[in-house]
């Protein structure tokens, strides 16, 4: 027969909040000791409103105690394999989620239940001998709104409860997630918690507005006899009764506070269903929350209840609602038994224990024949003695032999039941051992397919890479090209920029000051050079020409005057005949060495000539000439003034023939100077327009240099550029293929680990295979001596029924069971175990 136990609960109020405090100070609650309490109340008399509860808990109370007394016996239960649960029950805001979480996961002082119940799971794995392999699972999920939500996986929100022989009540779908310590499972908390529906209420600024549910499933296999072990822990912080009114609720808020009131309903109808003694039906399923807790209330569970209160007089009809509901849950009869499976000694103790008494039997029933045959047919002659043939028996010996029959039948009923429990569970694992080979068998293909693809991308890859490669050389060729395009260019460049220097040497020799502005960046190309060379070449042929002329001019005018000067001897002659001399002998005079001075500086100008042809090696020549021609050009029309005003002298009457003819021959010389001024002056512009058109050539030269210089420096640019580019492009290939050699170790690693698997899955096949034919045998082998229990105690029953005489079958002979019966292991623990060795693998 099971154990019944009751459910432990216990109340815990809390200090008075700020809102409380600031009403009144007075609390409505009186701790009459440490397991009663009462509550002060103008509606009810006071023995009515005293309640006496497993525990109670004052605003004082720490959380290690309400831990140590309302959680740590059921966390020690689940580690024996006991499902176990602990659940906050009370109005909003009286401390339900305090008690449960705490404020603070991981301060020793103000932790609630589940982190200490995680420490305590934790530290008794650690504890616990070499042998036991545990698994912990954490699952966590919320009740809202009559859905329930996974909060480990939020997209899954609506998850179905069912339930089944062996799991119980269960939530199907909701992710299990194994965990290796404690730190872990605070951090699912935390992310779970984020995930919960919570507000802001009149009563409490962080209100739950969901029942949720945390769940830990703790597995252990004990290695050497294989026994294993299941323990459930469901920790539940229910949302807030509520009076609307008071909380403030609308909208929403008004929705969500109906539902939780309608499922905290049902949970006291479950309650009282289960309590008042009548009801042969309880309304599990008349909410989420009940279905959920279907086994933690009067089912297999150990069950603690803490119920929290305020201890405020404005509370105070929640409070007493509250208590009664712990009052009445309080009576609630669980059932709690132990998850776990046979081990093979506990097999193989009942198989031996069978067989002894199968043996035992068998005995008796040839002691039975033996007797029946020295006896003979009567039935009747019941005085003969069982143990000593021939001697008369005593009938009361014979009715105590038959009622030992019948006992020992009764127990042979029970071991052929419990063996064929056993059976019944042998088929059932074998099935499930066929399902996971089948699983195994397919993952195994899987994993196949998968390192086909591996394999497969890897040659892709492989490929890409090879492409890669051949691109990057090629593009290391362009390079190359293009380094050696850049040095010619940067050959020709520097060429020019010789030649321009050399050039701008040539240039700055003819620079002269004022004409030339800023030639320090004068630069010219060969062709321009050449083109420079022939147009000075041609200025050359000119200049001759022009000298040419000027010769023929200046032998001219030195002819006329020579003639001019006979002419003036002539005068003279006569002048002193006339004594007209004496007059104008003075001017005479002066005329003549003006005549000897013009004289001097046409030689002069032939000498200046003579440097005109020089003029193209140098401006500054040309300058000089310039300006000894402005000077001489001054002379000459000063000569010509003083001429005009020896003319313009008027001599006596006999003078005036004579200087008529001077001044014609003065006309006359006028005549030539103008002609020789004329063409001076010609010449002058035609230089100073070549002059002109040379420096023209040299400013477009020099802007044309620019524009050189400027596209040179642009190709360099761009030749900076692309290489930058080209440069950049390598270091992409070159992360890129460091990328894919990465890529392609970690796909060869995945392949290596995936080869590994499969070797893993198929060895763990072959193991599964091995125990099925093993488990097999063993169902054969039980199949018969279940068939051979049957005949035999089929005769038996027969024997004691009518005695002695009745016919019989043939005697079977029990084989000797030839293998230990390994216990199996629930579907869950093995797939946490094969997880387990594949993490292993991974590491
Ligand atoms: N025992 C306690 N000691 C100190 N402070 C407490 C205690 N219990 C609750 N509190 C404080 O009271 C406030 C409400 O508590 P909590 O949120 O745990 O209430 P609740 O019952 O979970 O409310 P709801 O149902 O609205 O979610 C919080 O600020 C909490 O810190």
């Amino acid at each position: 027969m099971e154990d019944q136990t009751n459910i432990r609960v216990v109340c815990r109020f809390r200090p008075l909040n700020d809102m409380e405090s600031q009403r009144s100070q007075v609390l409505c609650v009186n701790f009459i000791s440490d397991q009663t309490v009462s509550i002060n109340s103008q509606s009810e008399s006071a023995e009515n409103l005293k309640f006496t509860l497993d525990k109670v808990f004052s605003p004082s109370s720490s959380q290690e105690s309400v831990y140590d007394f309302a959680a740590k016996p059921i966390v020690e239960g689940v580690m024996q394999g006991f499902n176990g649960t602990v659940f906050a029950y009370g109005q909003t805001s009286s401390g339900k989620t305090f008690t449960m979480t705490g404020p603070n996961l991981e301060d020793p002082i103000t932790m609630g239940i589940i982190p200490r119940m995680i420490n305590t799971v934790f530290e008794s794995i650690y504890k616990s001998d070499g042998n036991t392999e545990f698994t912990v699972k954490i699952s966590y999920c919320e009740i809202y709104m009559e859905k329930i939500k996974d909060l480990l996986n939020p997209c899954e929100v609506n998850l179905k409860i069912h339930e089944d022989k062996l799991k119980g009540v269960y939530i199907e779908g909701i992710k299990e997630i194994h965990v290796g310590n404690d730190s872990e499972v605070y951090e699912l908390m935390k992310t779970g918690s984020d995930n919960r529906e919570v507000a802001y209420t009149n009563m409490n600024a962080v209100s739950s507005r969901s029942h949720s549910l945390f769940i830990i499933t703790i597995s252990q296999t004990n290695s050497k006899d294989y026994s294993a072990k299941i323990g459930k822990l469901f920790l539940v912080d229910l949302a807030g009764s509520e009076k609307v009114g008071k909380t403030g609720a609308a909208g929403l808020r008004l929705e969500e506070a109906k539902h939780i009131n309608k499922s905290l309903t049902a949970l006291g109808q479950v309650i009282f269903s289960l309590t008042d003694g009548k009801s042969t039906h309880i309304p599990y399923r008349d909410s989420k929350l009940t279905r959920v807790l279907q086994d933690s209330l009067g089912g297999n569970s150990k069950t603690s209840l803490i119920v929290t209160c305020s201890p405020s007089p404005y509370n105070e009809s929640e409070t007493i609602s509250s208590l009664r509901f712990g009052i009445r849950a309080k009576t609630i009869k669980n059932k709690p038994k132990i998850n776990r499976e046979y081990t093979v000694a506990e097999l193989k103790l009942l198989l031996a224990k069978s067989k002894e008494e199968i043996e035992k039997r068998d005995k008796m029933i040839t002691r039975l024949e033996e007797k029946l045959k020295n006896q003979g047919d009567s039935i009747l002659d019941i005085s003969t003695s069982f143990s000593n043939p021939g001697e008369k028996i005593d009938a009361d010996d014979i009715m105590d032999e038959i009622n030992d029959l019948k006992i020992r039948l009764e127990e042979q009923v029970g071991i052929s039941n419990q063996l064929k429990q056993v059976n019944d569970k042998l088929i059932f694992d074998l099935a499930e051992i066929k399902s996971d080979h089948a699983m195994m068998s397919q993952e195994l293909k899987d994993a196949e397919q998968r390192t086909s693809f591996a394999e497969k991308s890897v040659k892709e890859q492989e490929a890409f890479i090879q492409k890669l490669v051949m691109t990057n050389e090629s593009l290391e060729k362009n390079l190359e090209s293009e380094t050696e395009n850049k040095i010619a260019l940067e050959r020709i460049v520097s060429e020019k920029e010789s030649e321009i220097i050399q050039l701008k040497q040539e240039i700055l020799m003819k620079d002269t000051q004022g004409q030339q502005k800023n030639m320090n960046e004068f630069r010219i190309s060969p062709e321009e050079h050449e083109e420079l060379k022939k147009q000075i070449s041609i200025l050359k042929k000119e200049l001759e020409n022009a000298k040419e002329q000027k010769k023929v001019i200046v032998n001219d005018l030195m002819k006329a005057l020579d003639d001019n000067q006979q002419l003036k001897d002539n005068q003279l002659s006569r002048n002193r005949r006339t004594g007209v001399y004496e007059i104008v002998s003075p001017e005479i005079k002066n005329l003549k060495e003006e005549n000897d001075e013009l004289k001097k500086q046409l030689r002069q100008s032939q000498v200046i000539g003579n440097r005109m042809s020089r003029v193209q090696e140098s401006p500054i020549e040309f300058i000089n000439i310039k300006n000894e021609n402005e000077k001489l050009k001054l002379k000459v029309l000063d000569l010509q003034k003083t001429i005009n005003d020896i003319l313009t002298i008027k001599p006596s009457e006999t003078k005036n023939q004579e200087n008529t003819e001077l001044k014609m021959m003065i006309e006359k010389e006028k005549a030539y100077f103008e002609k020789d001024r004329k063409s001076w002056e010609a010449e002058r512009e035609s230089i100073m327009r070549d002059l002109e058109n040379r420096c023209n050539r040299v400013i477009s030269l020099e802007i044309d240099l620019d524009m050189a210089k400027d596209s040179y420096r642009n190709l360099e640019k761009n030749i900076g550029k692309n290489e930058q580019t080209l440069i950049m492009n390598i270091q992409r290939m070159d992360n890129y293929l460091s990328k894919l050699t990465t890529d392609l170790q970690r796909e060869l690693i995945a392949k290596q680990k995936l080869v590994n698997d499969c070797q893993f899955y198929e060895k763990r096949q072959k193991d599964q295979e091995e125990k099925i034919k093993l488990l097999e045998n063993e169902c054969e082998d039980l199949k018969k001596k279940e068939i051979r229990l049957e005949y035999k105690l089929k005769n038996n029953e027969e024997e004691a029924f009518y005695g002695m005489g009745v016919k019989r079958g043939p005697t079977i002979n029990f084989g000797n069971i030839r293998k230990p019966i390994k216990g199996g292991f629930t579907n869950d623990m093995r797939k946490s175990m094969v997880l387990g060795k594949i993490n292993e693998i991974g590491k």
